[in-house]
């Protein structure tokens, strides 16, 4: 079995002067999960997404929201094993909403350790609260008789390849099986350091600076946040403005900017930063991330579509962190595994394209631009890259020397590829492509 991720409190209190026995019990990080599994495997909305209309969120406890959440993020990752453990308990496919409470309450009991009375009860008292008392016998039955097998449903299932949908696992070749095994275990979370600044304590740093906590830290908790002296960052979202090589009092502009991790690795370069971010909430995001480092001053924040921006001046550096499939981050949002289709690929690709053209001409000739995605998949990477040299730019390769903390993340092209198998000891790193090219 996988490494558990930590259990959701059993809550169950009592609403007085309530309906009825079960269905007056205020669960709300059973609620809330519901919304979030029903939403991406229903929907296809994102999890996020999916929490944020979750009427029952709204109203939620901040702790609360949180056990919901690892509990929808436990179903998502789980969810090929969790159906696969079903299936000889139905004699045919539920309605999608059974489904939904069929698969929480599987997941409670074979990978969050819940109490078998807990993890029952309130499924049951779930499917009645949705208006399903009908699927409500089915329920109790069919969780009743998994936890009596307990372990023993999931011996002999290959669990990570049940887990990633087929035409991801086909995608993903040889990656496929360590970045399935990397989808068992939450995140770790990493910290970059602001130039100057110790880390905070308990901290393991890695080859490349990266500062790394256990899963489930706080980082606002930890001392130095508030002060600005480190961002959130993974390990692998590093690497591509590292790999711009930016120099003091270069121009550069940094595409699809928000949050903006990649602005701050940038503007502490010493680049003169304009971040690009076309999204309204997301720049309000990136504006106070760069106020927390002490950042505002020294980058230009642009709202609009980098895709019509250009620079008043051409420029030395572009970096472009692309809107991709996110396929790269599926240990921090299994949802993506479920949300996307082979079909979605042709247009996220024609969009990288757009935008990398784009880049192209905001450069002065012999400028440089690193085009990254945190994707996993051939058609937002390599394809992107070749379509970036057919569009006239020069490749210009990764050199080991500067890959030599992460030998086996240089491809044979001189390209970047990470997955969450790289660095599994450590704790894994999210999936990243990247390339650089120059103007001619
Ligand atoms: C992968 S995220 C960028 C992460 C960011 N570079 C960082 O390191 O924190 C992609 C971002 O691109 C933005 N975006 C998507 N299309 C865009 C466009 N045409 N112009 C500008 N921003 C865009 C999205 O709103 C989103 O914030």
């Amino acid at each position: 079995m996988k490494q558990p991720s930590s259990a959701p409190r059993s809550s169950g209190r009592r609403v007085m002067g309530g309906r009825g026995a079960q269905a007056a019990a205020a669960d709300p990080t059973r609620d809330i999960a519901f919304d979030i599994v029903s939403g991406v495997i229903e929907h296809r909305r994102m999890l996020e997404t999916s929490m944020e209309n979750s009427p029952a969120a709204r109203e939620a406890e901040p702790r609360d929201r949180a056990a919901a959440h690892r509990l929808g993020a436990s179903v998502l990752r789980h969810m090929g094993t969790a159906t696969e453990v079903l299936s000889p308990f139905l004699k045919k496919e539920p309605p999608e909403p059974v489904r939904a409470v069929l698969l929480i309450g599987v997941a409670q009991l074979l990978f969050l350790g819940t109490p078998v009375h807990a993890a029952v009860a309130t499924s049951v008292a779930l499917a009645r609260r949705r208006g399903l008392a009908p699927f409500a016998g089915l329920v109790n039955a069919v969780l009743r008789r998994i936890a009596q097998q307990g372990d023993a449903c999931l011996e002999g299932l290959d669990q990570e390849r049940l887990d990633v949908p087929p035409w991801l696992w086909t995608s993903w070749g040889r990656m496929a099986r360590p970045v399935a095994a990397a989808l068992g275990m939450e995140p770790p979370l990493d910290l970059s350091m602001r130039p100057g600044c110790l880390p905070p304590p308990g901290g393991e740093v890695l080859p490349n600076g990266t500062v790394r906590f256990p899963a489930g830290t706080r980082v606002t908790e930890l001392p130095g946040f508030s002060e600005g002296e480190f961002w959130v960052q993974d390990a692998a979202a590093t690497l591509p403005a590292r790999l711009l090589d930016v120099k003091a009092g270069e121009r550069v502009a940094d595409l699809c900017a928000a949050p903006g991790g990649k602005t701050a690795q940038l503007a502490f370069a010493g680049g003169e930063v304009t971040a690009v971010e076309r999204d309204a909430r997301r720049m309000e995001r990136l504006a106070a991330n760069l106020a927390r480092l002490g950042l505002t001053d020294r980058v230009k924040t642009v709202r609009g579509d980098a895709t019509q921006w250009r620079p008043d001046v051409p420029l030395d550096a572009v970096l472009l962190d692309a809107p991709c499939s996110a396929t790269g981050t599926v240990r921090r949002h299994p949802d993506a595994m479920w949300i996307k289709r082979p079909r979605d690929l042709a247009g996220l690709a024609a969009g990288q394209q757009a935008l990398i053209a784009a880049a192209r001409d905001m450069l002065r000739p012999g400028g440089r631009l690193v085009y990254a995605v945190c994707s996993l998949q051939p058609e937002e990477g390599p394809a992107c890259a070749r379509a970036a040299e057919e569009m006239g730019l020069i490749a210009d390769p990764f050199t080991p020397e500067e890959l030599s903390f992460l030998p086996q993340a240089r491809t044979a092209e001189g390209w970047l590829r990470t997955h969450p198998g790289l660095w599994a000891a450590q704790g894994g790193m999210d999936g990243f492509f990247a390339a650089r090219f120059r103007k001619a």
